[in-house]
């Protein structure tokens, strides 16, 4: 009996629909206009009236075709990682300047997420285009996001959930794309006006701070300060200065300068920008090479002593002797001129100062600037002073504790009999972690430890050696010199 009322009721309700459809049919094909879009406006005011459901919709393009939406990529990337556990069909996807292949959610498939307590659902639409003015239909389809949700969570959704969304799908996005060196060569305006500022090359250094060899107290203090620029925003932007940090290398040849801006790069996930100043023609050009660098960056000035005529600090050294009352500004002045004019390029001191301030920073921030040189001394004050270059780190000789980084990481050995004497001719010697990881390297993968460690006693012992015939022929020098 209740399986043929069930059945009476089910007919009722689709010969009730049926008529529906066949009334609203009749209303669109033979109804005024007017009348037509008065009805479809009641009827989708009574459709989101009985709906308790709020849809929201991310397009892929915005405006023009051209411009990808950064919202949508940053949904496409937030969602990659749930549709990757719960989608069933996905598609695979590896976009320009991306370094890892994407698993997203195929069209039409849905996938649900919690946040605060709300469930809330994204499916990925496609909608065709509006055809083109002379008929031509062939422009493809449009994508978009659905997002619908309850609506008793519209404010917690607006005011956080989409903003957890970008964010998180933006951080996705730059730890998977694939950074970049960039570097500026010597330009030829005049035969390629179109050539870039820069050039690049995929940024695939795999230094990491863990393998550089240094004091394990002054490392973490590094790693420190680079994090907490990196997590500055709100600070920078409440005291009103640019979001910038330098940071001045300093130390000999072979003790790691190179190694830790490649580590730096990594840790903080930046691009490299290596600046080559003698490059560059002037400071137009400077300044130009300035706006087109990005956040998120590593601009390095290596060997900065080189870079350009430092001749103005040595005279200033000479006349100070002579008029010290010499007022600062012309100091200044005599400085800027002899900075001027020397070798190709036309880079001045000020022009140089000027960039570091960012004066002509165009957009964003998180920029970190690095000098590197072998002569600290030479460098003039105004270069490194705290606030152009914040914290200055120097680099030394290998320590017994960085050479034990290098052991670790070159022989996978943590302690051995032969360490006690390495320690010992470290004390008494100066030997640069490049020289250790050369003798650490091993020849062949059959070499053991206890050969490698052997090839390093010998060479700190030859340059114990030779530090000492080096210092009896100062002595024999100073002797005979006429008093
Ligand atoms: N502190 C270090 N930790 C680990 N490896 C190091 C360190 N210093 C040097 N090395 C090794 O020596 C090589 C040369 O080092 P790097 O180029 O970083 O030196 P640098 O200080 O930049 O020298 P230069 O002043 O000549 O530019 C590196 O490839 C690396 O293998
Ligand atoms: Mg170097």
């Amino acid at each position: 009996m209740a399986a043929i009322t069930m059945a009476e009721m089910w007919t009722t309700v689709g010969s009730t629909i049926a008529s529906f459809m066949f009334v609203w049919t009749i209303i669109r094909q033979y109804c005024p206009y007017e009348v037509r879009q008065f009805l479809e406006k009641s009827m989708h005011r009574l459709r989101s009236f009985l709906n308790p459901y709020i849809h929201v919709s991310i397009d892929e393009f915005m405006g023009t075709r051209l411009n990808r939406s950064e919202a949508y990529a940053a949904v496409e990337a937030y969602l990659s990682t749930n549709s990757a556990k719960s989608a069933k069909r996905l598609k695979l996807e590896m976009e320009k300047d991306s370094k890892k292949i994407v698993l997203t959610m195929d069209e039409y498939e849905k996938v649900t997420d919690e946040f605060q307590g709300a469930e809330i659902s994204w499916v990925l639409g496609t909608k065709s285009s509006q055809p083109m003015g002379n008929g031509n239909n062939s422009q493809p389809e449009r994508r978009y996001y659905n997002l619908t949700f309850h609506k008793r969570y519209r404010e917690m959704i607006a005011e956080s959930y989409l903003e957890h969304v970008m964010k998180k799908g933006k951080e996705i996005r730059v730890k998977n794309r694939q950074r970049k060196l960039y570097t500026n060569g010597a330009r030829d305006e005049y035969a390629y006006p179109r050539q870039p500022m820069w050039s690049d090359v995929p940024f695939e250094d795999p230094a990491r701070f863990e393998s550089v060899a240094m004091e394990a107290e002054k490392k973490q203090e590094i790693i420190e300060d680079l994090l907490t620029f990196s997590q500055s925003r709100d600070f920078y932007a409440r005291i009103g200065k640019a979001w910038k940090r330098g940071y001045l290398l300093y130390g000999p040849p072979g003790t790691g300068k190179s190694t830790m801006i490649a580590a730096m790069a990594n840790l903080l996930n930046y691009d490299v920008y290596d600046l080559e100043l003698t490059a560059v023609k002037d400071n137009t050009e400077l300044k130009k090479l300035l706006i087109e660098i990005t956040g998120k960056s590593i601009i390095v000035i290596e060997d900065i002593d080189c870079s350009l005529d430092l001749t103005g600090h040595r005279k200033k050294k000479k006349t100070e002797k002579e008029t010290e009352d010499k007022n600062e500004e012309e100091k200044k002045e005599n400085n800027l001129k002899d900075w001027e004019g020397k070798g190709s390029s036309k880079v001045t001191l000020s022009g140089l100062l000027n960039f570091i301030d960012g004066l002509w920073s165009a957009s964003g921030g998180e920029r970190i600037i690095v000098f590197t040189t072998n002569y600290v001394e030479k460098l003039d004050p105004a270069l490194i002073r705290r606030g152009r270059m914040d914290k200055h780190i120097e680099l030394s000789y290998c320590s017994f504790e960085g050479f034990k980084v290098l052991a670790k990481n070159y022989l996978l050995v943590e302690t051995h009999p032969l360490f006690d004497t390495i320690d010992r001719l470290m004390e008494e010697t100066k030997i640069t972690p490049a020289d250790v990881a050369e003798e650490l390297m091993r020849k062949s993968p059959t070499e053991d430890v206890e050969k490698s460690l052997s090839k390093l006693i010998q060479a700190l012992e030859e340059v114990k050696k030779e530090a000492a015939t080096k210092k009896a022929e100062e002595e024999t020098r100073v002797k005979h010199q006429p008093q």
